[in-house]
């Protein structure tokens, strides 16, 4: 038997046809990337030569799981294959080649906090407005400007009769130089320049598209303009394009994805061949049935008869609660009868519309003990101490980048303040030359007078850690750096829970670079700098962590679980306030396209849930039951107690409408409790272990709102008092 019987007769088409365009549209789950892994392995076995395949996707852990199936499939080989992010691509490229548009190699990478911090300096230079033009707007017109690779000259041609958008293209045209200044690129930038680079210098063109003869796309619905720009630039040669997607999964419109990509392929690649996969191995009947429903109410897609086999499964289970708390509380308690049952927790998922939302989840899996991991959100690089040592290394790295240096200089404190470092600045500027260049010539700074030392001193500590930095691997330049900076007894000192959080954040760094150093076939800091950039949270996704998956419906495009719980679905959240306020149609099918991406994720069991009364914003908001529910026919759900089926309309409705009420079961009523304190895994007497202080005797446990103040006598550290859900105890057995 050959790994091709398992496929259906379009998805052998499809792997098949292997020369030339081909467009693969199908719904979700019906295998388009199983088709893409297939397709790679029957590659390889015509005898096409794995260097010159290349395979776009649309995460980092979806390019490892790709290669993982691919050495599964064929063996060996598999390593030379090309699959990666959009991202990730242009770095490799760039890292190369960049230098012929007048960058340095070791560029670094811009995440949104710096773009911004970048943004709002120019924003003070020019004395631009920030009430009536916000640094974020301008940060995303840039943005969108790129994505449509618009350079700033051009934005301010196009733009020239609209006084706001002729100041942006201003501060776009003064953003770029100072990037170029700090020898750095942003986010968007890796794609513009990428295509910059080709446009230029066609030789290297022509050496990419030798190598990229045959190049695949997942996910493909999400491409932006400069995204296909890029790969039809690189297809052009060979013709050989094979991308895979969904309309009816296409959600980044806001991040500049163009439909018309996947509308107008035929017209770009004539000849283009089209294939269509209509049955769905993922879900239930009524899993899929329920997704077809809610789908058919967009008007502007492509008719799509998406079936399984499989069976009809559990009915879609929909619970109305009273308060958000409710249902969180309710969500985890279920999530713990399923783990009685069997289920494991990587299994399940809870999705939700915004980032925000997690946190009363966490409270509730924390007071439950419950292992679980957010994707998104507060990425972790972003948090302060873990930037602040990652601006040390790359200060270290690349001495042009400014915005790293200025981050740090006074972070411990060192006495140097503002009036200090715009000296300096000035100088730099005047000198032409960068910051930390500056900082070396302090002796010649005159204005600086007593603060000339403190600046000499902090250069010679960089100079410092750069000398290490070629002496020793990674993992000793991070010791040093936290040794001499005196970062970590700083924080040791101030003793808070917080503190000792961080610390904790700054040891996970640490195994990050030692589980780089272990892995990288070459390791160097401007590795290890470029990986951190380009790590979406998503790609901390590791199957073999046994915990319950928390992410909003867009971090889940492309993935699958057994146990689905979709939560916050109320008109005002999901579909969002914006949304419906703007009663832009194009913008609830997008939402609504968000909402079959969400059902179309789960194989076995799907929930749904909603609370009629919600925080948000600091005010309470009472809810009605979203508009995508009522879209689901009602034999496919089961409702749940706490739903008022006749009474739809909540008391204070914030959205008048006149949609009409499908479902009549008798009014139940519900009693809702306040959020009301749980208990902890552990009590007053019980042994307990900490992370860092080892092991002590729980002494008293008092209820602190929120959270929990747990008093514990430690063997070697004393008795200290720490929040809960801080401390994460974990009570040990007793002897
Ligand atoms: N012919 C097949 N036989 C058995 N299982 C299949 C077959 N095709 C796909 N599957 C399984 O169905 C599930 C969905 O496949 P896959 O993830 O490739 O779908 P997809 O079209 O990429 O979905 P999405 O649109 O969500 O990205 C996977 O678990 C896959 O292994
Ligand atoms: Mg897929």
């Amino acid at each position: 038997m050959s790994i091709y019987d398992t496929l259906n007769e379009q998805q052998r088409e499809a792997v098949f046809c292997t020369e030339g365009p081909l467009l693969l549209l199908a719904g979700a789950g019906s295998g388009k990337t199983r088709v893409l892994t297939h397709r790679i392995a029957y590659l390889i076995e015509q005898g096409v030569n794995p260097y010159h395949i290349m395979a776009i996707t649309f995460t980092n852990k979806a390019a490892r799981e790709m290669r993982e199936r691919v050495d599964a499939l064929v063996g060996s080989g598999a390593e030379h294959i090309w699959v990666s992010t959009f991202h990730s691509t242009c770095v490799r490229i760039l890292r190369r080649h960049i230098d012929k548009l007048g960058y340095d190699n070791s560029f670094t990478i811009y995440d949104s906090d710096d773009q911004k911090s970048l943004i709002r300096g120019i924003c003070k230079q020019f004395r631009v407005d920030t009430k009536s033009l916000p640094e974020r707007a301008v940060m995303n017109a840039i943005s969108s400007a790129k994505d449509e690779f618009m350079t700033p000259g051009e934005y301010e041609t196009r733009y020239n009769f609209d006084f706001k958008k002729k100041k942006i293209a201003e501060i776009y045209k003064e953003y770029q130089k100072q990037l170029k200044a700090n020898n750095a690129l942003d986010f968007d930038d890796l794609l513009f320049k990428t295509v910059e680079l080709f446009q230029f210098h066609p030789e290297v063109l022509d050496y990419y598209q030798e190598r990229f003869r045959y190049i695949m796309v997942d996910e493909y619905q999400d491409t932006n303009t400069i995204q296909f720009q890029l790969i039809s630039m690189l297809a052009r040669k060979y013709q050989n394009l094979c991308v895979v997607g969904d309309d009816d999964q296409s959600i980044y419109k806001f991040r500049g994805a163009n439909i018309k990509n996947i509308l107008n392929f035929e017209g770009v690649f004539q000849d283009a061949e089209v294939i269509k996969l209509e049955q769905n191995y993922r879900s239930t009947k009524n899993i899929l049935n329920a997704a077809n429903e809610v789908i058919k109410n967009n008007k502007g897609r492509k008719e799509k008869a998406l079936w399984t086999e499989n069976d009809d499964g559990d009915s879609i289970v929909f619970h109305q609660y009273g308060t958000e708390y409710e249902e969180a509380g309710q969500i985890v308690e279920e999530i713990g009868r399923l783990a009685k049952d069997g289920v494991n927790y990587k299994n399940i998922a809870i999705l939700y519309r915004t980032n925000a939302q997690s946190r009363i989840f966490e409270e509730k899996f924390m007071i439950k003990n419950i292992p679980y991991r957010i994707v998104g959100g507060m990425n972790f690089y972003q948090r302060k101490e873990v930037k602040d040592v990652i601006c040390y290394l790359k200060a270290v790295d690349n001495g042009l980048d400014d915005l790293a240096v200025k981050r740090i200089i006074n972070v411990p404190r060192r006495g140097i303040g503002a009036t200090t470092i715009d000296k300096v600045q000035t100088y730099a500027i005047e000198q032409n030359i960068g910051f930390l260049d500056a900082c070396f010539e302090a002796r010649q700074i005159e204005s600086l007078a007593n603060a000339k030392r403190k600046i000499e001193k902090f250069s010679e500590l960089i100079a410092d850690f750069r000398e290490q930095a070629q002496k020793g691997s990674l993992e000793d330049l991070f010791h040093y750096i936290l040794k001499q900076t005196g970062y970590v007894t700083g924080l040791e000192a101030e003793g808070t829970e917080e503190a000792l959080v961080r610390i904790e954040n700054i040891n996970e760094l640490l195994n990050k670079i030692v589980a780089y150093e272990e892995a990288a076939e070459d390791p160097t800091l401007s590795g290890l700098l470029e990986e951190i950039a380009l790590v979406a949270d998503i790609d901390s996704l590791e199957d073999s962590d046994n915990r319950v998956v928390l992410m909003t419906l867009h971090s889940a495009k492309g993935l699958e679980f057994p146990y689905v719980f979709m939560s916050g679905m109320e008109d005002g959240i999901f579909p969002s306030y914006m949304t419906i306020i703007s009663e832009d149609q194009e913008e609830l099918e997008e939402e609504r396209r968000l909402c079959y991406v969400g059902i179309t994720r789960a194989k076995e069991r799907l929930y749904l849930s909603a609370a009629k009364r919600r925080m948000m914003q600091g005010r309470t908001q009472f809810n009605k039951v979203s508009r995508f529910i009522d879209e689901i026919p009602q034999e496919l759900l089961k409702l749940d107690y706490g739903v008022n089926l006749n009474d739809k309309r909540p008391d204070h409705d914030i959205f008048s409408s006149n949609r009409r009420t499908q479902f009549r079961k008798p009014f139940q009523k519900h009693q809702f409790a306040e959020p009301k304190a749980e208990s902890l895994s552990y009590g007053a007497g019980d042994r307990v272990s900490h992370i860092k202080f080892g092991q002590g005797t729980v002494m008293e446990i008092v209820s602190g709102g929120r959270d929990y103040e747990v008093t514990v006598d430690f063997d070697k550290h004393g008795v200290k008092k720490m929040f809960a859900s801080f401390a994460k105890l974990k009570k040990t057995e007793q002897n």
